[in-house]
């Protein structure tokens, strides 16, 4: 070759070069802030490659496949593998999940992955997949705070209605008429609980519920459920041997509430009524939790304090 084209063909390459490095330069600048981290698969290597860590340190990516498989969560393995796999296979038009990955701390991080093959060979394989993922840890975070909180009454920390609800619809359904045991049900209303508020000030109001809540969820059995009905009405739902066996826990819940004015610091005794009701077969929840409040307002009208079965 002529010393000329050497030196055009040197010139050339050393201005693609160039060009090479300006373009990274630019793809890392977009890149930069976005959390995006690019990568490269050689499923018939298993090669992994990141090209650009972001906030990731180089330890925890993975320089191979395997690695990255060793690092996903257990409870993940499945959805993932089945996406990538899937698209590798050409059923789908590309490979998405959101999994954990472990490291080696222990700590977790969530990630949204996404990636498409973008080489194959004459067969069909597949030769390269390029993708991106980002760290979706505080978002999931975020997520399980907002769930929980949909879910939960901020007052007491119990459960409100929802899930009581959904708890019940489940049990109710899934209960064969010849159960052993029954599943009754406990509507509980604090007596004159406007007084804390009317006399003492809403803190102190707020203080009874919570402590009544708290109260309520330690006299639970496993399996048993207290939510935050409304207001000042706690639901229970409970497991007994017998209708008569689980009035008469109800009844030694109510008379426990003698101690808690003193337990809880509180000005003045704090007492409560309850409606009990054991569900009946082929009774809906709802219609149980109706004849548990009729119950509650006998016993608000016999003078509180008391409990009294629907
Ligand atoms: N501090 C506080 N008060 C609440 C909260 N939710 C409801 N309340 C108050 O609870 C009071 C309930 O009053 P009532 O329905 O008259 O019940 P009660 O005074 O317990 O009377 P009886 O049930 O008939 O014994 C109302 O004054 C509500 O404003 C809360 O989250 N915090």
């Amino acid at each position: 070759m002529a010393d000329q084209d050497l030196a055009a063909l040197r010139a050339e390459l050393a201005s693609l070069r160039e060009e090479n490095a300006m373009l990274r330069e630019k793809l890392a600048a977009a890149l930069d802030g976005t959390g995006v981290c690019l990568w490269q698969g050689e499923p018939p290597s298993g090669r992994l490659t990141v090209f650009n860590l972001q906030d990731f340190d180089a330890g925890d990516m993975a320089p191979d496949f395997s690695v990255w498989l060793a690092k996903l969560h257990p409870d993940d393995h499945a959805t993932t593998l089945e996406s990538y796999y899937g698209h590798l296979a050409g059923e789908r038009p590309f490979y998405e999940a959101e999994y954990r990955t472990l490291r080696p701390d222990g700590a977790v991080t969530w990630l949204w992955d996404r990636g498409r093959v973008v080489e194959r060979d004459e067969n069909g394989q597949p030769l390269r997949i390029l993708g991106a993922h980002i760290d979706i840890t505080r978002r999931k975070a975020y997520e399980a705070q907002l769930a929980r909180l949909a879910h939960h009454d901020a007052l007491t920390g119990l459960p409100n209605r929802r899930p009581m609800l959904e708890r019940l619809r489940r049990e109710t359904e899934a209960r064969p008429a010849d159960t052993a045991g029954v599943l009754a049900l406990a509507m509980l209303d604090i007596d004159h609980f406007k007084t804390f508020n009317d006399r003492f000030g809403h803190d102190v109001g707020d203080r009874v519920l919570a402590g009544v809540g708290q109260h309520l969820a330690a006299q639970l059995a496993e399996g048993e459920l207290c939510c935050r009905w409304g207001g000042e009405e706690f639901l229970l739902l409970l497991h007994g041997a017998s209708a008569d066996e689980a009035a008469l826990r109800v009844e030694r819940i109510r008379a426990s509430f003698a101690a808690l004015g003193q337990a809880l610091a509180l000005p003045v005794p704090v007492g409560a009524s309850v409606g009990v009701a054991a569900h009946r077969a082929g009774e809906t929840f709802m219609q149980t939790i109706r004849r548990a409040d009729h119950a509650l307002l006998a016993a608000k009208q016999g003078g509180r304090d008391r409990v009294c079965r629907g």
